[in-house]
């Protein structure tokens, strides 16, 4: 049977782009459909725009702590309108940048929703295509519990990018990645903030020395935290958002703002996977195997859709892995235990591989964990009480680097480096053969004893 294209890609965010454009160098015919804006969540409504808030912010951290340095007070305003319009602005030259890009490549850019009429078979709002293979990367979504009465008031992070005003009162139910990250943004520029989260502490998954010390952290700039605690109502008064809280101590938070940030799930109904054939998990995400191929041979599914790591980086190498694996047979496996991952708060932290507790499943009692916490020299400057906290976890009987851990200012920068070392399976002696740069905080893990 002859196919309108060789691959057809549905969804145009990194792990679509990505394996659009490693497609693209074996010379074959691609297409790819959209139906929001070309660049996915990171670009439009996720990764990019958080960090410019970030950026934003970090300008009213360093202001603080400038008059320390010798600098005379200034008043100087935060226009938070002016700014989330630049945002936009620079989002949409990075949208056209794709889309020029597509077209320099020879890739057909198809906009609409997309939905399968049969295995071979894609209708586009209207225009059907065919191809021999498809890769689904339709991403994911921020959703909000539907049972708790006056959920609607409630906002996710998708309309946190188009405040039009900063609120001066935050609640955000969640305290993962989403959650830690806009509750240190949002207190940067002076919003109230309450933070909660049903666990005890905030960002499960990570290793609890980083929990503690982020918790710690955020709790120093001035934001309540919650443990062990959820929203069961939401009521609308004179004075704001009424937040009736479930848990440790039951009690009712005013805000003017309520972000829900309890997770995401995958972007699959409405896309005619029966009509492919295609099988979901227990969790609602596209099943697939080692190499990304759902139980249809020729069908994939890459990225926030599955039920994998939620993160760009991620969706983009498991995009370029199935273009190989599709055009070049080679089939590349990606190890998910080794994939260094950052939260973009204040303080920051990043992490690879094993957690202590992960770690200590697995060797028992041949882990052992080198760990500091210290005041970097910026601080010992300012009146801020800052600590940084660096962690190794380590197979005494190999010597073996199992994961590393950090909280502190530029962790993700220093954990990136790191990450390529731990991939290579590096051991605790040779970190410590190593030189670290005089005076930054990143020697300290060629110091940990
Ligand atoms: C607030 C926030 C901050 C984040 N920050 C980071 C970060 O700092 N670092 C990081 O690594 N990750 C971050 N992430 C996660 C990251 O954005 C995602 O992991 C990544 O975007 C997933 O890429 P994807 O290609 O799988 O899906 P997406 O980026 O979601 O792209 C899927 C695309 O498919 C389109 N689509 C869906 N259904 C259809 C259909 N039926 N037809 C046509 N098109 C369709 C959607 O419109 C979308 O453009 C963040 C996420 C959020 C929400
Ligand atoms: N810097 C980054 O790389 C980055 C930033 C943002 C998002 N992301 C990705 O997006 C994903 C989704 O982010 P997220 O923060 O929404 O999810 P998350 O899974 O990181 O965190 C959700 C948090 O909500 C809590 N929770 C769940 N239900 C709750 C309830 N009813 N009441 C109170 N607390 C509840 C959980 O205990 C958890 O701590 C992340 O897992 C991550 O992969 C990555």
């Amino acid at each position: 049977m002859a196919f309108d294209y060789d691959l057809f890609i549905i969804g145009a965010g990194p792990g679509g782009v990505a394996a659009a454009r490693q497609a693209k160098t074996y010379d074959v015919r691609v297409g790819i459909a959209e139906r929001e804006a070309v660049g996915g969540t990171c670009v439009n409504r996720g990764c990019i725009p958080k960090k410019f808030i970030v950026y934003a912010a970090d300008f009213a951290l360093h202001d603080r702590a400038a008059a320390s340095y010798g600098w005379s007070k200034c008043d100087r305003q935060f226009d938070w309108s002016y700014f989330i319009a630049s945002v936009h602005q620079q989002l949409e030259q990075r949208r056209q940048s794709f889309l020029n890009k597509f077209q320099q490549a020879g890739i057909d850019v198809i906009r609409g929703q997309a939905t399968f009429i049969d295995p071979h078979t894609v209708k586009i709002d209207g225009r059907k295509v065919t191809a021999d293979k498809i890769i689904v990367a339709v991403g994911g979504k921020s959703i909000k519990p539907s049972k708790i009465p006056g959920i609607e008031y409630a906002i996710t992070s998708r309309q946190m990018f188009e405040l039009p005003q900063l609120p001066q009162r935050l609640a955000i139910v969640g305290g993962g990645y989403i959650g830690v990250e806009f509750s240190s943004m949002m207190n940067a520029f002076g919003v109230e903030v309450t933070l909660m989260d049903r666990d005890q502490t905030i960002l499960s998954g990570f290793d609890d020395d980083v929990r503690t010390a982020v918790q710690q952290g955020l709790s120093q700039r001035g934001i309540q935290f919650l443990g062990n605690t959820t929203a069961k109502e939401i009521k609308q008064d004179a004075t704001g958002l009424q937040v009736v809280l479930e848990g440790n101590d039951p009690q009712i938070v005013t805000a003017d703002t309520v972000l829900f940030a309890t997770g995401r799930s995958p972007n699959t109904e409405n896309l005619g996977l029966e009509n492919a054939g295609v099988e979901l998990d227990e969790k609602g995400a596209i099943a697939v195997d080692a190499y990304s191929r759902t139980n249809q041979a020729h069908i994939f599914a890459v990225g926030d859709c599955t039920n994998r790591k939620q993160l760009t980086p991620v969706a983009r190498t498991e995009g370029r892995a199935v273009a190989r694996t599709i055009f070049d047979q080679q089939s590349p496996q990606i190890d998910y235990t080794l994939v260094p991952t950052a939260v973009v708060a204040r303080p920051e932290a990043a992490a690879v591989g094993l957690t202590e507790a992960q770690a200590r499943e697995k060797f028992g009692d041949a882990v052992q964990c080198y760990r500091t916490q210290f005041e970097p020299l910026f601080y010992s400057m300012t009146d801020r009480s800052e600590q940084a906290m660096m962690k190794l976890v380590v197979d005494r009987r190999s010597d073996r680097v199992l994961g590393a851990h950090m909280v502190g200012e530029n962790a993700a920068e220093i954990i990136q480096s790191l990450a390529v070392a731990i991939q290579k399976g590096i051991a605790k002696q040779d970190i410590d053969a190593n030189l670290g740069i005089h005076p930054t905080t990143g020697e300290e893990f060629f110091l940990l004893d």
